[in-house]
């Protein structure tokens, strides 16, 4: 079980602080789904990169199966049970797709092995596994390597944001499916940040991220149906593309 509480960041502007992140609370039972969505801008990465350790919390904490994890960096917060997928992965230079593979698993992988996490995510092994990590590859090939090392091993709370951006139709297909087996296993949570439809339909508990506040959270039924009669971004005037903007 994951049980953040009352969780804020905020960053100074022109020596003005701005709360990116504004006293959020939730939990995530284990095997469950949490999908956070809301307007661009609202705060979901941000509060994903602090629940991974990227950034540091100004208040509030992080319970990880009873384990408070509020003051654990990056590398201990993965120990500890939290897999991270990030929005715009990182390159490495001079890093193969197999070691990265392997790095992330924590052990060394046969090429069975790795073949296997690639093709999870829609890519054929024998045409990446001796390429670099870097800029050679392309944004959505990056991208599903990223959420194929966050698959590599198993987490507690497995964090991917926006796993669906840049990717093609039939690598999506695949990829829902192993959000789905996932699901189905119950041996880890997922939240996954999306504007997509189809996630969003897939989760047990929906939280809405507005300026840095959750403006909705609640099961499925509950919210889903609120999602698609609003007619415009609660922010501001625009139309809302899909239900959600
Ligand atoms: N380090 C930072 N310093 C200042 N402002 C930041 C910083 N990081 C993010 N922001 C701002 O905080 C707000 C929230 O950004 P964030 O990336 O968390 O939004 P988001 O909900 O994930 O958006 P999207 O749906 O577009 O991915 C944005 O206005 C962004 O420009």
């Amino acid at each position: 079980m994951l049980k953040v509480d009352n969780l804020t960041f905020e960053v100074n502007e022109e020596g003005r602080k701005r709360c990116l992140v504004n006293h959020v609370s939730f939990q995530v039972a284990d095997g469950e789904m949490l999908v956070i969505t809301g307007p661009n801008g609202g705060g979901k990465s941000t509060l994903a990169k602090v629940l991974a350790g990227i950034e540091n919390a100004d208040e509030g904490q992080i319970f990880l199966d009873e384990e408070n994890i509020s003051g654990y960096d990056i590398d201990h917060r993965a120990n500890a049970g939290i897999g991270y997928a990030f929005q715009q992965p990182p390159r490495f230079k001079g890093m193969t797709v197999a070691r990265m593979l392997s790095l992330a698993a924590g052990k060394e992988l046969t090429e069975a092995e790795s073949c296997r996490l690639l093709s999870a995510v829609g890519l054929c092994s024998a045409d990446y596994l001796n390429r670099q990590m870097d800029g050679t590859l392309s944004g959505g090939e990056m991208k599903r390597l990223e959420i194929a090392t966050v698959l590599a091993k198993p987490h507690k709370v497995s964090i991917f944001d926006e796993p669906e951006a840049g990717i093609d139709l039939w690598s999506f297909s695949m990829l829902i499916k192993r959000f789905e087996e996932i699901h189905k296993e119950k041996k880890e949570s997922l939240i996954l940040i999306s504007h997509q439809e189809r996630i969003i339909r897939m989760a047990d508990k929906i939280m809405v991220i507005e300026d840095g506040e959750v403006k909705q959270y609640g099961s499925r039924d509950e919210v889903l149906p609120t999602l698609f009669t609003r007619e415009s971004c609660g922010r501001c005037a625009n139309g809302l593309e899909g239900g959600v903007c």
